[in-house]
């Protein structure tokens, strides 16, 4: 649908996150990183309906996306289809800063590392989502997620203006009705069919990261 400035409306959908997430595993669990780059785009669609007090964390993600779909795009894109494809080929070709940040600024193994912190905050947020009830404050549960998660790995003066932008999501209903899915009822089921995947694509990644004593990059 087109918006009255000729824009074309972006509407987030809970199914089509979920979608990308189920389509991220390969018959052999490698994490395919075109779906990954998909589902983020999508989970920031629902940032952006949020309000510009956002913006900075979404501008954030939008950053780190595009840097990893310039590498999918890029010469050596051919590498880029699997997260353990992207691994190997910059770790074997030394094209990642293991120990301080230097040449490899916007390597794909630490542009993604951030992503895949943020996602363990989301799938921490989204347990609590499933397994509140209508008193549920969204600001609590997503601060709660956030501070057993991510913030660990933020600066004071991110971590502060994180918290003062949870302090404006909407309750409990309204998030809900902005993940376009239906009653309370059939979002708490959604949720129930995304967490196990979110969280194995997590898992999957987790391991291979600290496998590759990865977990830390600067
Ligand atoms: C299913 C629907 C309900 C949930 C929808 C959630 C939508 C969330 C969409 C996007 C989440 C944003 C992911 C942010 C990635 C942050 C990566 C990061 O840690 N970056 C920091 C480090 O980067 P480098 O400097 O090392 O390159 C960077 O400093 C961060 C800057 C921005 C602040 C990030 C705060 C993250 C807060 C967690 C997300 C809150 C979203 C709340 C909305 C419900």
């Amino acid at each position: 649908m087109a918006d009255s400035d000729g824009s074309v409306e972006q509407k987030f959908s809970l199914r089509e996150v979920l979608d990308t997430f189920r389509q991220c595993l390969s018959e052999n669990k490698e994490v395919y990183l075109q779906h990954y780059v998909s589902g983020w785009r999508g989970l920031v669609k629902f940032l952006n309906s949020l309000g510009s007090v956002f913006s900075f964390i979404s501008k954030d993600a939008v950053n780190k996306i595009q840097i990893l779909v310039n590498h999918q795009n890029g010469e050596n894109g051919g590498h880029y289809i699997t997260v353990q494809s992207m691994v190997k080929y910059e770790l074997e070709n030394g094209l990642v800063d293991l120990t301080k940040r230097g040449g490899h600024p916007e390597s794909g193994c630490r542009t993604l590392l951030r992503l895949h912190r943020a996602l363990r905050w989301l799938e921490l947020f989204l347990e609590r989502l499933r397994t509140s009830n209508e008193d549920s404050k969204t600001s609590v549960m997503c601060a709660d997620a956030y501070n057993e998660s991510l913030a660990q790995h933020h600066p004071w003066v991110v971590r502060k203006a994180a918290g003062v932008a949870f302090c404006v999501l909407p309750g409990r209903q309204a998030f809900f009705e902005v993940m376009n899915v239906g009653p309370p009822e059939q979002v708490v089921a959604m949720l129930g069919e995304a967490l196990p995947l979110i969280s194995e694509v997590y898992q999957i990644t987790e391991e291979l990261y600290s496998h590759h004593n990865m977990l830390d990059l600067p």
